[in-house]
């Protein structure tokens, strides 16, 4: 089969495979059902969710795949396959910062696939109790922004949670200008959430000088305000299709490569998939050379450090809690051996999670 062939007999061919492959699709999710039966006689605590088992699925696949098809596009669709086949297994609440349209919930979707129910929060910290309540089984949380740096507000609301960090999910970021009027001198008030208007300040000074800025609790609250008030916003291009307004102008962001960095919080502890990333919190004793003494251990272990950022702990007037991502899992020979080596030096040593890098 090839360009000579008739469009008729191409498009035969195509639905000839779809059967196929619809076939396999369905065979596939009554492997999922099999394992879900499994899973359910052999623990008494029960994770139908596998983040372990889901990268490297997705590894795989795009390790192996020939093309034409883009890796990423496989990914895709696997995700959303494996997505389906979980849910047959057990339908997954998803929490994330609403109102519905917003980044998290994005992020949401990209991590878990549309299978899952996502449900709606007011602030970060709902997102936590939801899960700790067990009202979602797991929750999404921005965490940092490539342009902006740390939500500090995240890291601040791990100091007192038992949760553990499941997963990661890397999500470009792209701002338009979304209104109903007609041009850009038309707008009098631009609605956004902080972090949006400090990612588009520059394209701000520039188009709309002298402009009302008002930050409000998230993008698509602006969306909803701009669409009630004839106003704009700067929000993403769920929050465009949502609200129905117009895309005035689109990627104002300053940054080109905006990327927000999210977490995945739940009640349960990942096994190593091979490719890990480890998040802990801890905090020194008030010496000289005591940040170094903790970081030390890692270089020499060959560890590799991915972030640190320091917060006051809330505990004592400049007192300091670090967060700490390494490359490697917590069950990693190497690197529990250097969490063992800096129980001594620390008075507080906290593993916030193991989870498998972002594949997608
Ligand atoms: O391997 C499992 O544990 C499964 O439940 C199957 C499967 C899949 O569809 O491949 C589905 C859900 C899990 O999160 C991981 C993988």
């Amino acid at each position: 089969m090839g360009v000579n062939d008739s469009l008729s007999e191409l498009r035969g061919a195509i639905d000839e495979l779809d059967s196929q492959l619809l076939t396999l699709f369905n065979q596939r999710a009554d492997l999922a059902k099999a394992v879900a039966a499994v899973k359910l006689r052999e623990g008494e605590t029960v994770d139908f969710y596998r983040p372990d088992r889901e990268a490297s699925v997705l590894r795989r696949v795009k390790e192996q795949n020939p093309g034409p098809l883009k890796d990423e596009h496989v990914a895709r669709i696997y995700r959303e396959l494996m997505s389906s086949c979980l849910a047959l297994e057990k339908p997954l609440t998803v929490a994330y910062l609403g109102p519905s349209g917003t980044f998290t919930q994005e992020a949401a979707l990209k991590h878990f696939g549309h299978a899952v129910h996502t449900v709606e929060t007011a602030t970060i910290a709902d997102i936590f109790h939801e899960v700790e309540n067990g009202e979602a089984h797991y929750g999404v949380v921005p965490v940092e922004n490539s342009t902006e740096g740390v939500i500090s507000h995240t890291l601040d609301i791990f100091m007192n949670s038992a949760l553990q960090i499941c997963g990661e999910v890397a999500l470009r970021i792209h701002h338009h200008l979304l209104t109903n009027v007609e041009a850009l001198d038309q707008v009098k008030v631009v609605y956004s959430h902080q972090q949006s208007l400090a990612q588009c300040r520059q394209w701000l000074m520039s188009h709309l000088p002298g402009v009302e800025t008002i930050a409000v609790s998230s993008n698509a609250e602006a969306a909803r305000l701009a669409s009630e008030e004839g106003a704009a916003a700067i929000a993403g291009e769920i929050a465009s299709d949502l609200y129905q307004l117009n895309m005035l102008a689109s990627n104002i962001e300053d940054e080109p490569n905006n990327t927000t960095r999210f977490l995945v919080i739940g009640q349960q502890e990942v096994p190593p998939s091979g490719d890990d990333k480890t998040s802990m919190m801890i905090s020194t004793k008030n010496i000289a050379g005591a940040l170094q003494s903790v970081l030390a251990p890692f270089a020499y272990a060959g560890i590799s450090l991915n972030k640190i950022e320091s917060r006051p702990s809330r505990q004592a007037a400049w007192d300091y809690v670090f967060f700490v991502d390494i490359d490697g899992h917590q069950d990693d020979e190497k690197v529990s051996t250097v969490l063992q080596e800096l129980l001594p030096n620390v008075n507080l040593l906290k593993v916030l999670g193991s989870y498998p890098k972002a594949v997608i």
